[in-house]
């Protein structure tokens, strides 16, 4: 991949393609094509036939797919199945019929078994049942991996695969239904915190930026906190019941599950300079099937709450709805395949923590 390659980045405004995008333009490759889900809707093959062969495309990063958190996951299989495997399926399809020499297909540390092992080695894929809040999601990432690996075989291409663990940072997805863990704590706690501190106005500007059901930053204080609470973002000021000894509004964020799962987290940067590194420098002879992407260790979700409480200066009460899904209980990537490419994270979680909610605030 040279300076004069033209490299398509689908999903190129997603967490990952930005990022993505972000790291190819630093490093000088300018001729990137992209199109927006509303100028291509990659589920449909003609439309993705029709894209390849106007612009023929020399490399392919396919960060494009309908993600979410566990719980859009759990609530939504069929469109997490359905959209993903036609994704893979006319991407992979089009880039072999184009003669793309080189595509990189992003997959997900969700393709293996629920209680696989840890650290999780790229050899477990397929060795036992997968998490039941994210088997449609994992079932189509699978199929890309084995799309990639069969045109391979078949038609001699140089299809790659990575598997990263759980991401964050810029241009993440904050919607508090359909995200995932990062995201919802740092949105929740900012909100939580705008409470306690009876700072109204920050609330409403994050309100205005991202409304939530409709609830922007314009509508009554008593519309905004219903929604809040439906969220589980409550506040009871001096006097309302319950009533508390001192005279301070009483704010409390409620988070999903035990807090017990524990959950490894790479910035969406490295990924991206891992994923540019290794399309500039390997094919898939070298790195196989696929290659797990991670940073080497993990926390339980209630540690994680704590990092991001003290990032964002939230001081209120945490509540665990242990209703709500765990999912699996531990996903930590082996990453001795990685070590061997050379290539390492640089970014800690408690720097990218800060520097996401700085992003988040700006
Ligand atoms: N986020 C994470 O924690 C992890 C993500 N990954 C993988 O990284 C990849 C990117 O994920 P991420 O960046 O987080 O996701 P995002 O949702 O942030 O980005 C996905 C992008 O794909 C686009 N897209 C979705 N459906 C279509 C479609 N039918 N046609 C065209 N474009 C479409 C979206 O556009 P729009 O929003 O307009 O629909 C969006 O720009 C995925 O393959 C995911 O599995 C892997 C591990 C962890
Ligand atoms: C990357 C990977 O991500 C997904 O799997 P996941 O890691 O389980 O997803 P998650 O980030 O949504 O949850 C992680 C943990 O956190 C807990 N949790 C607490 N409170 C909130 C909360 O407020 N929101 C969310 N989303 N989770 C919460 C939640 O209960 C769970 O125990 C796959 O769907 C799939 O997308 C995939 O590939």
């Amino acid at each position: 991949m040279n300076k004069n390659s033209k490299i398509y980045v689908a999903g190129h405004r997603g967490l990952v393609g930005s990022a993505i995008v972000r790291r190819l333009e630093e490093k000088g490759f300018d001729k990137l094509i992209t199109r927006s889900h509303s100028e291509l809707d990659l589920t449909d093959q003609a439309s993705v036939n029709f894209f390849f062969d106007e612009e023929k495309p020399e490399y392919v990063f396919l960060a494009a797919a309908k993600v979410g958190g566990i719980m859009a996951n759990s609530t939504y299989p069929a469109d997490f199945i359905y959209q993903n495997l036609m994704i893979a399926a006319n991407v992979i399809h089009a880039s072999y019929h184009n003669g793309v020499a080189k595509l990189l297909n992003l997959g997900s540390s969700c393709i293996y078994p629920k209680l696989a092992p840890q650290p999780l080695n790229e050899e477990f894929l397929l060795s036992s049942a997968l998490e039941p809040t994210n088997e449609a999601y994992a079932i189509a990432k699978i199929a890309a991996i084995k799309l990639c690996r069969y045109y391979n075989e078949q038609f001699s291409t140089n299809f790659m695969s990575v598997m990263p663990t759980n991401l964050y940072g810029h241009n993440d997805n904050f919607n508090l239904e359909t995200s995932h863990v990062l995201p919802a704590l740092i949105r929740k706690m900012h909100l939580g915190k705008c409470l306690l501190e009876g700072k109204w106005e920050a609330l409403r500007v994050d309100l205005n930026k991202r409304p939530i059901e409709g609830v922007d930053g314009s509508n009554s204080e008593k519309q905004i906190l219903s929604i809040l609470a439906k969220y589980g973002i409550t506040v009871v000021y001096p006097g309302e019941k319950p009533t508390f000894a001192d005279s301070v509004p009483h704010v409390s964020i409620t988070l999903w599950g035990t807090g017990t799962p524990r959950r490894e987290f790479l910035h969406a940067d490295d990924l991206a300079d891992a994923c540019v590194y290794i399309m500039q420098k390997y094919n898939v002879n070298e790195i196989g099937e696929f290659l797990n992407i991670g940073i080497g260790d993990d926390l339980t979700i209630r540690e994680l709450s704590n990092m991001v409480g003290e990032a964002v200066g939230y001081k209120g009460k945490i509540v665990w709805d242990d209703r709500k899904p765990d999912g699996t209980p531990q996903k930590l990537l082996d990453i001795t395949k990685l070590d061997a490419l050379s290539w390492k994270a640089g970014i800690s979680l408690k720097d990218g923590i800060e520097n996401s909610y700085k992003w988040y605030l700006n």
